[in-house]
């Protein structure tokens, strides 16, 4: 398989044994804690910091109220957190072991050397390293083959793209096995087909900040304005097509080689500083702080971390609409996410299903401080899809033609659920015949306390027709064994129940 086949390959098997060590917990290695952790996997971490747990004890509290608003389906429960006092107890038995020690390769490698020491052979070593080449890092190693470099971008536990580097001493299947990894906890492996330094994407980085310094240090610009340059124009385009795409359509109808012939010369003109770096002195350093403080000083960084977070959420989940960029990432990831919950839930039809168990999301709540009644939709119309998908009528089913229209809701809140609380869903069928599913969906708080209920009506359709038809024979069959077993459950309180009616 070419990189270019892996970089366009989207499932992902499950990896049977989910054991991640993070080695170095900052606000890169807290990242991947979160990644990992909210995405099942048993985390250990090692960081000499005595501080390093309340810091992660922060990214992960950011990460509870912003990664699960980007699905609409449920991310697998929460693996276990520990902190472990030596790197030999961190990353034994791990599966993936990620390096994000400050950026020294003489520290690195002292690392790189111990993990070696006491990892498993087949395990994963990723380094976090924003600019060294593997060889670099793979130089005096034991197993230089297992050790890839394995570039996030700051929030780990938002953004999914990860630089995947190799030097010409890795083995392409230890590699594709890396990149699956990645993907099973929704992440987009970018396989860097030729090591360079500083990879991809702080090539670009870099060359934009070493032009915002310059225009700084010639006091040309603050802070401030160069932010507002990025962010009211090019940097909106640029999640959802990035540089190339963005150009071609900037050439009009004939395209990218008359936006070149048109442009081109231009990277001759003194249009850039090229390669000439300004020198970081005391006073531009000074100079760059103060206009920041400035701009942001009224902000605490945790405030900004949750401000650029409920942002980065708001933009992907519009992203999800076209399935561009990071969209697409997300939406192959919920795809993935509803097969295992339907083959986990399928053969248990005597037990009510869970069919939602998440965090709430910050974006949920509203101007009372707690989920706002939107919202108890949104969970109920999940456990419903999660639901659909037990008795087989998943995504292909739905493409190939036949799926289930909500005909009628009715919802009663009980208890209130505030931003942050894990909230679960069971769902009982109370009735199933022919055309019709009446669903039973009870919403419990972290302490099992009932918060809410929806009964429910669903009518089968044909999407073609947009008429109500019979269920296939598969999906009609499914539904039936869970209508018998259910058949035995008491009728749950508050079934039947119309809006005004006094409690029982
Ligand atoms: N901050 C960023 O925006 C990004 C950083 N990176 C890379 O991630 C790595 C870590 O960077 P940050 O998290 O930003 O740095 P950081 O300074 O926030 O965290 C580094 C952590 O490593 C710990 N540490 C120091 N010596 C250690 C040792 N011997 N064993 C284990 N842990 C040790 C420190 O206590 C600290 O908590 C670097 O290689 C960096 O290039 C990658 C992507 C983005
Ligand atoms: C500044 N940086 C080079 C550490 C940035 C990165 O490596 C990636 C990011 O998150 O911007």
């Amino acid at each position: 398989m070419t990189h270019t086949e892996i970089n366009r390959q989207t499932t992902a098997p499950h990896s049977p044994n989910r054991k991640a060590a993070i080695i170095g917990g900052g606000v890169i290695g807290g990242g991947w804690v979160a990644r990992f952790l909210l995405n099942g996997w048993d985390v250990s971490v090692y960081d000499p910091d005595p501080d390093a747990e309340r810091k992660i004890g922060l990214v992960l509290a950011n990460a509870r109220r912003s990664l699960p608003a980007l699905y609409d389906v449920s991310l697998p429960p929460e693996g276990s957190l520990q902190f472990c006092s030596s790197l030999a107890d961190t990353v034994a038995g791990a599966t993936w072991i990620q390096e994000s020690a400050p950026e020294q390769l003489a520290i690195k490698h002292r690392i790189l050397g111990e993990i070696q020491q006491f990892a498993p052979d087949d395990a994963i070593i990723g380094s976090s390293t924003s600019g060294f080449k593997p060889s670099e890092l793979q130089e005096n190693a034991t197993k230089p083959g297992q050790i890839v470099v394995a570039h996030p971008f700051n929030p780990v536990y938002l953004l999914p793209l990860i630089e995947i580097v190799a030097s010409d001493k890795s083995d392409a299947a230890f590699v594709r096995n890396a990149c699956d990894v990645l993907r099973d906890i929704g992440l987009k492996p970018l396989l860097i087909g030729k090591e360079i330094d500083a990879h991809i994407a702080d090539r670009l980085l870099e060359a934009v900040w070493r032009e915002g310094l310059w225009l700084v240090n010639d006091g040309i610009a603050t802070t401030e304005e160069i932010d507002d340059a990025i962010r009211f124009g090019f940097g909106l385009r640029w999640a959802q097509m990035g540089l190339f795409e963005t150009y071609r359509i900037a050439g009009g109808e004939a395209g990218m080689s008359h936006f070149i012939a048109q442009f081109g010369p231009a990277l001759k003109w003194p249009w850039t500083k090229l390669m000439n770096v300004p020198d970081l002195t005391p006073e531009l350093i000074a100079k760059i702080a103060d206009q920041s403080d400035a701009q942001s000083g009224h902000l605490s960084i945790r405030e900004l971390e949750r401000l650029r977070d409920d942002n980065l959420v708001g933009m992907m989940r519009a992203l999800k609409k076209s399935g561009s960029g990071a969209g697409g990432t997300i939406n192959d990831h919920e795809q993935a996410l509803r097969q295992s919950i339907a083959s986990n839930g399928a053969s248990a039809t005597a037990q009510l299903p869970q069919t939602v168990s998440r965090p709430v999301p910050q974006s949920w709540t509203d101007y009372n401080g707690h989920m706002n009644e939107a919202h108890y939709l949104e969970a109920f119309a999940q456990a419903s899809d999660t639901f659909m998908a037990l008795i087989g009528a998943d995504d292909a089913y739905i493409a190939a033609g036949k799926s289930f229209f909500t005909a009628e809701s009715h919802l009663r809140h009980i208890a209130e659920a505030k931003a942050g609380q894990r909230i679960s869903i069971t769902s009982q069928v109370l009735s199933a015949a022919g055309k019709k599913m009446q669903l039973f969906h009870c919403m419990y708080g972290p302490d099992n306390d009932l918060i809410a209920t929806c009964e429910t009506l669903l009518i089968h359709v044909d999407l073609t027709t947009r008429r109500a038809c019979p269920p296939e024979d598969a999906v009609a069959g499914k539904l039936a064994e869970f209508a018998t077993s259910h058949a035995s459950l008491p009728i749950p309180d508050g079934a039947g129940r119309h809006v005004g009616q006094k409690p029982a």
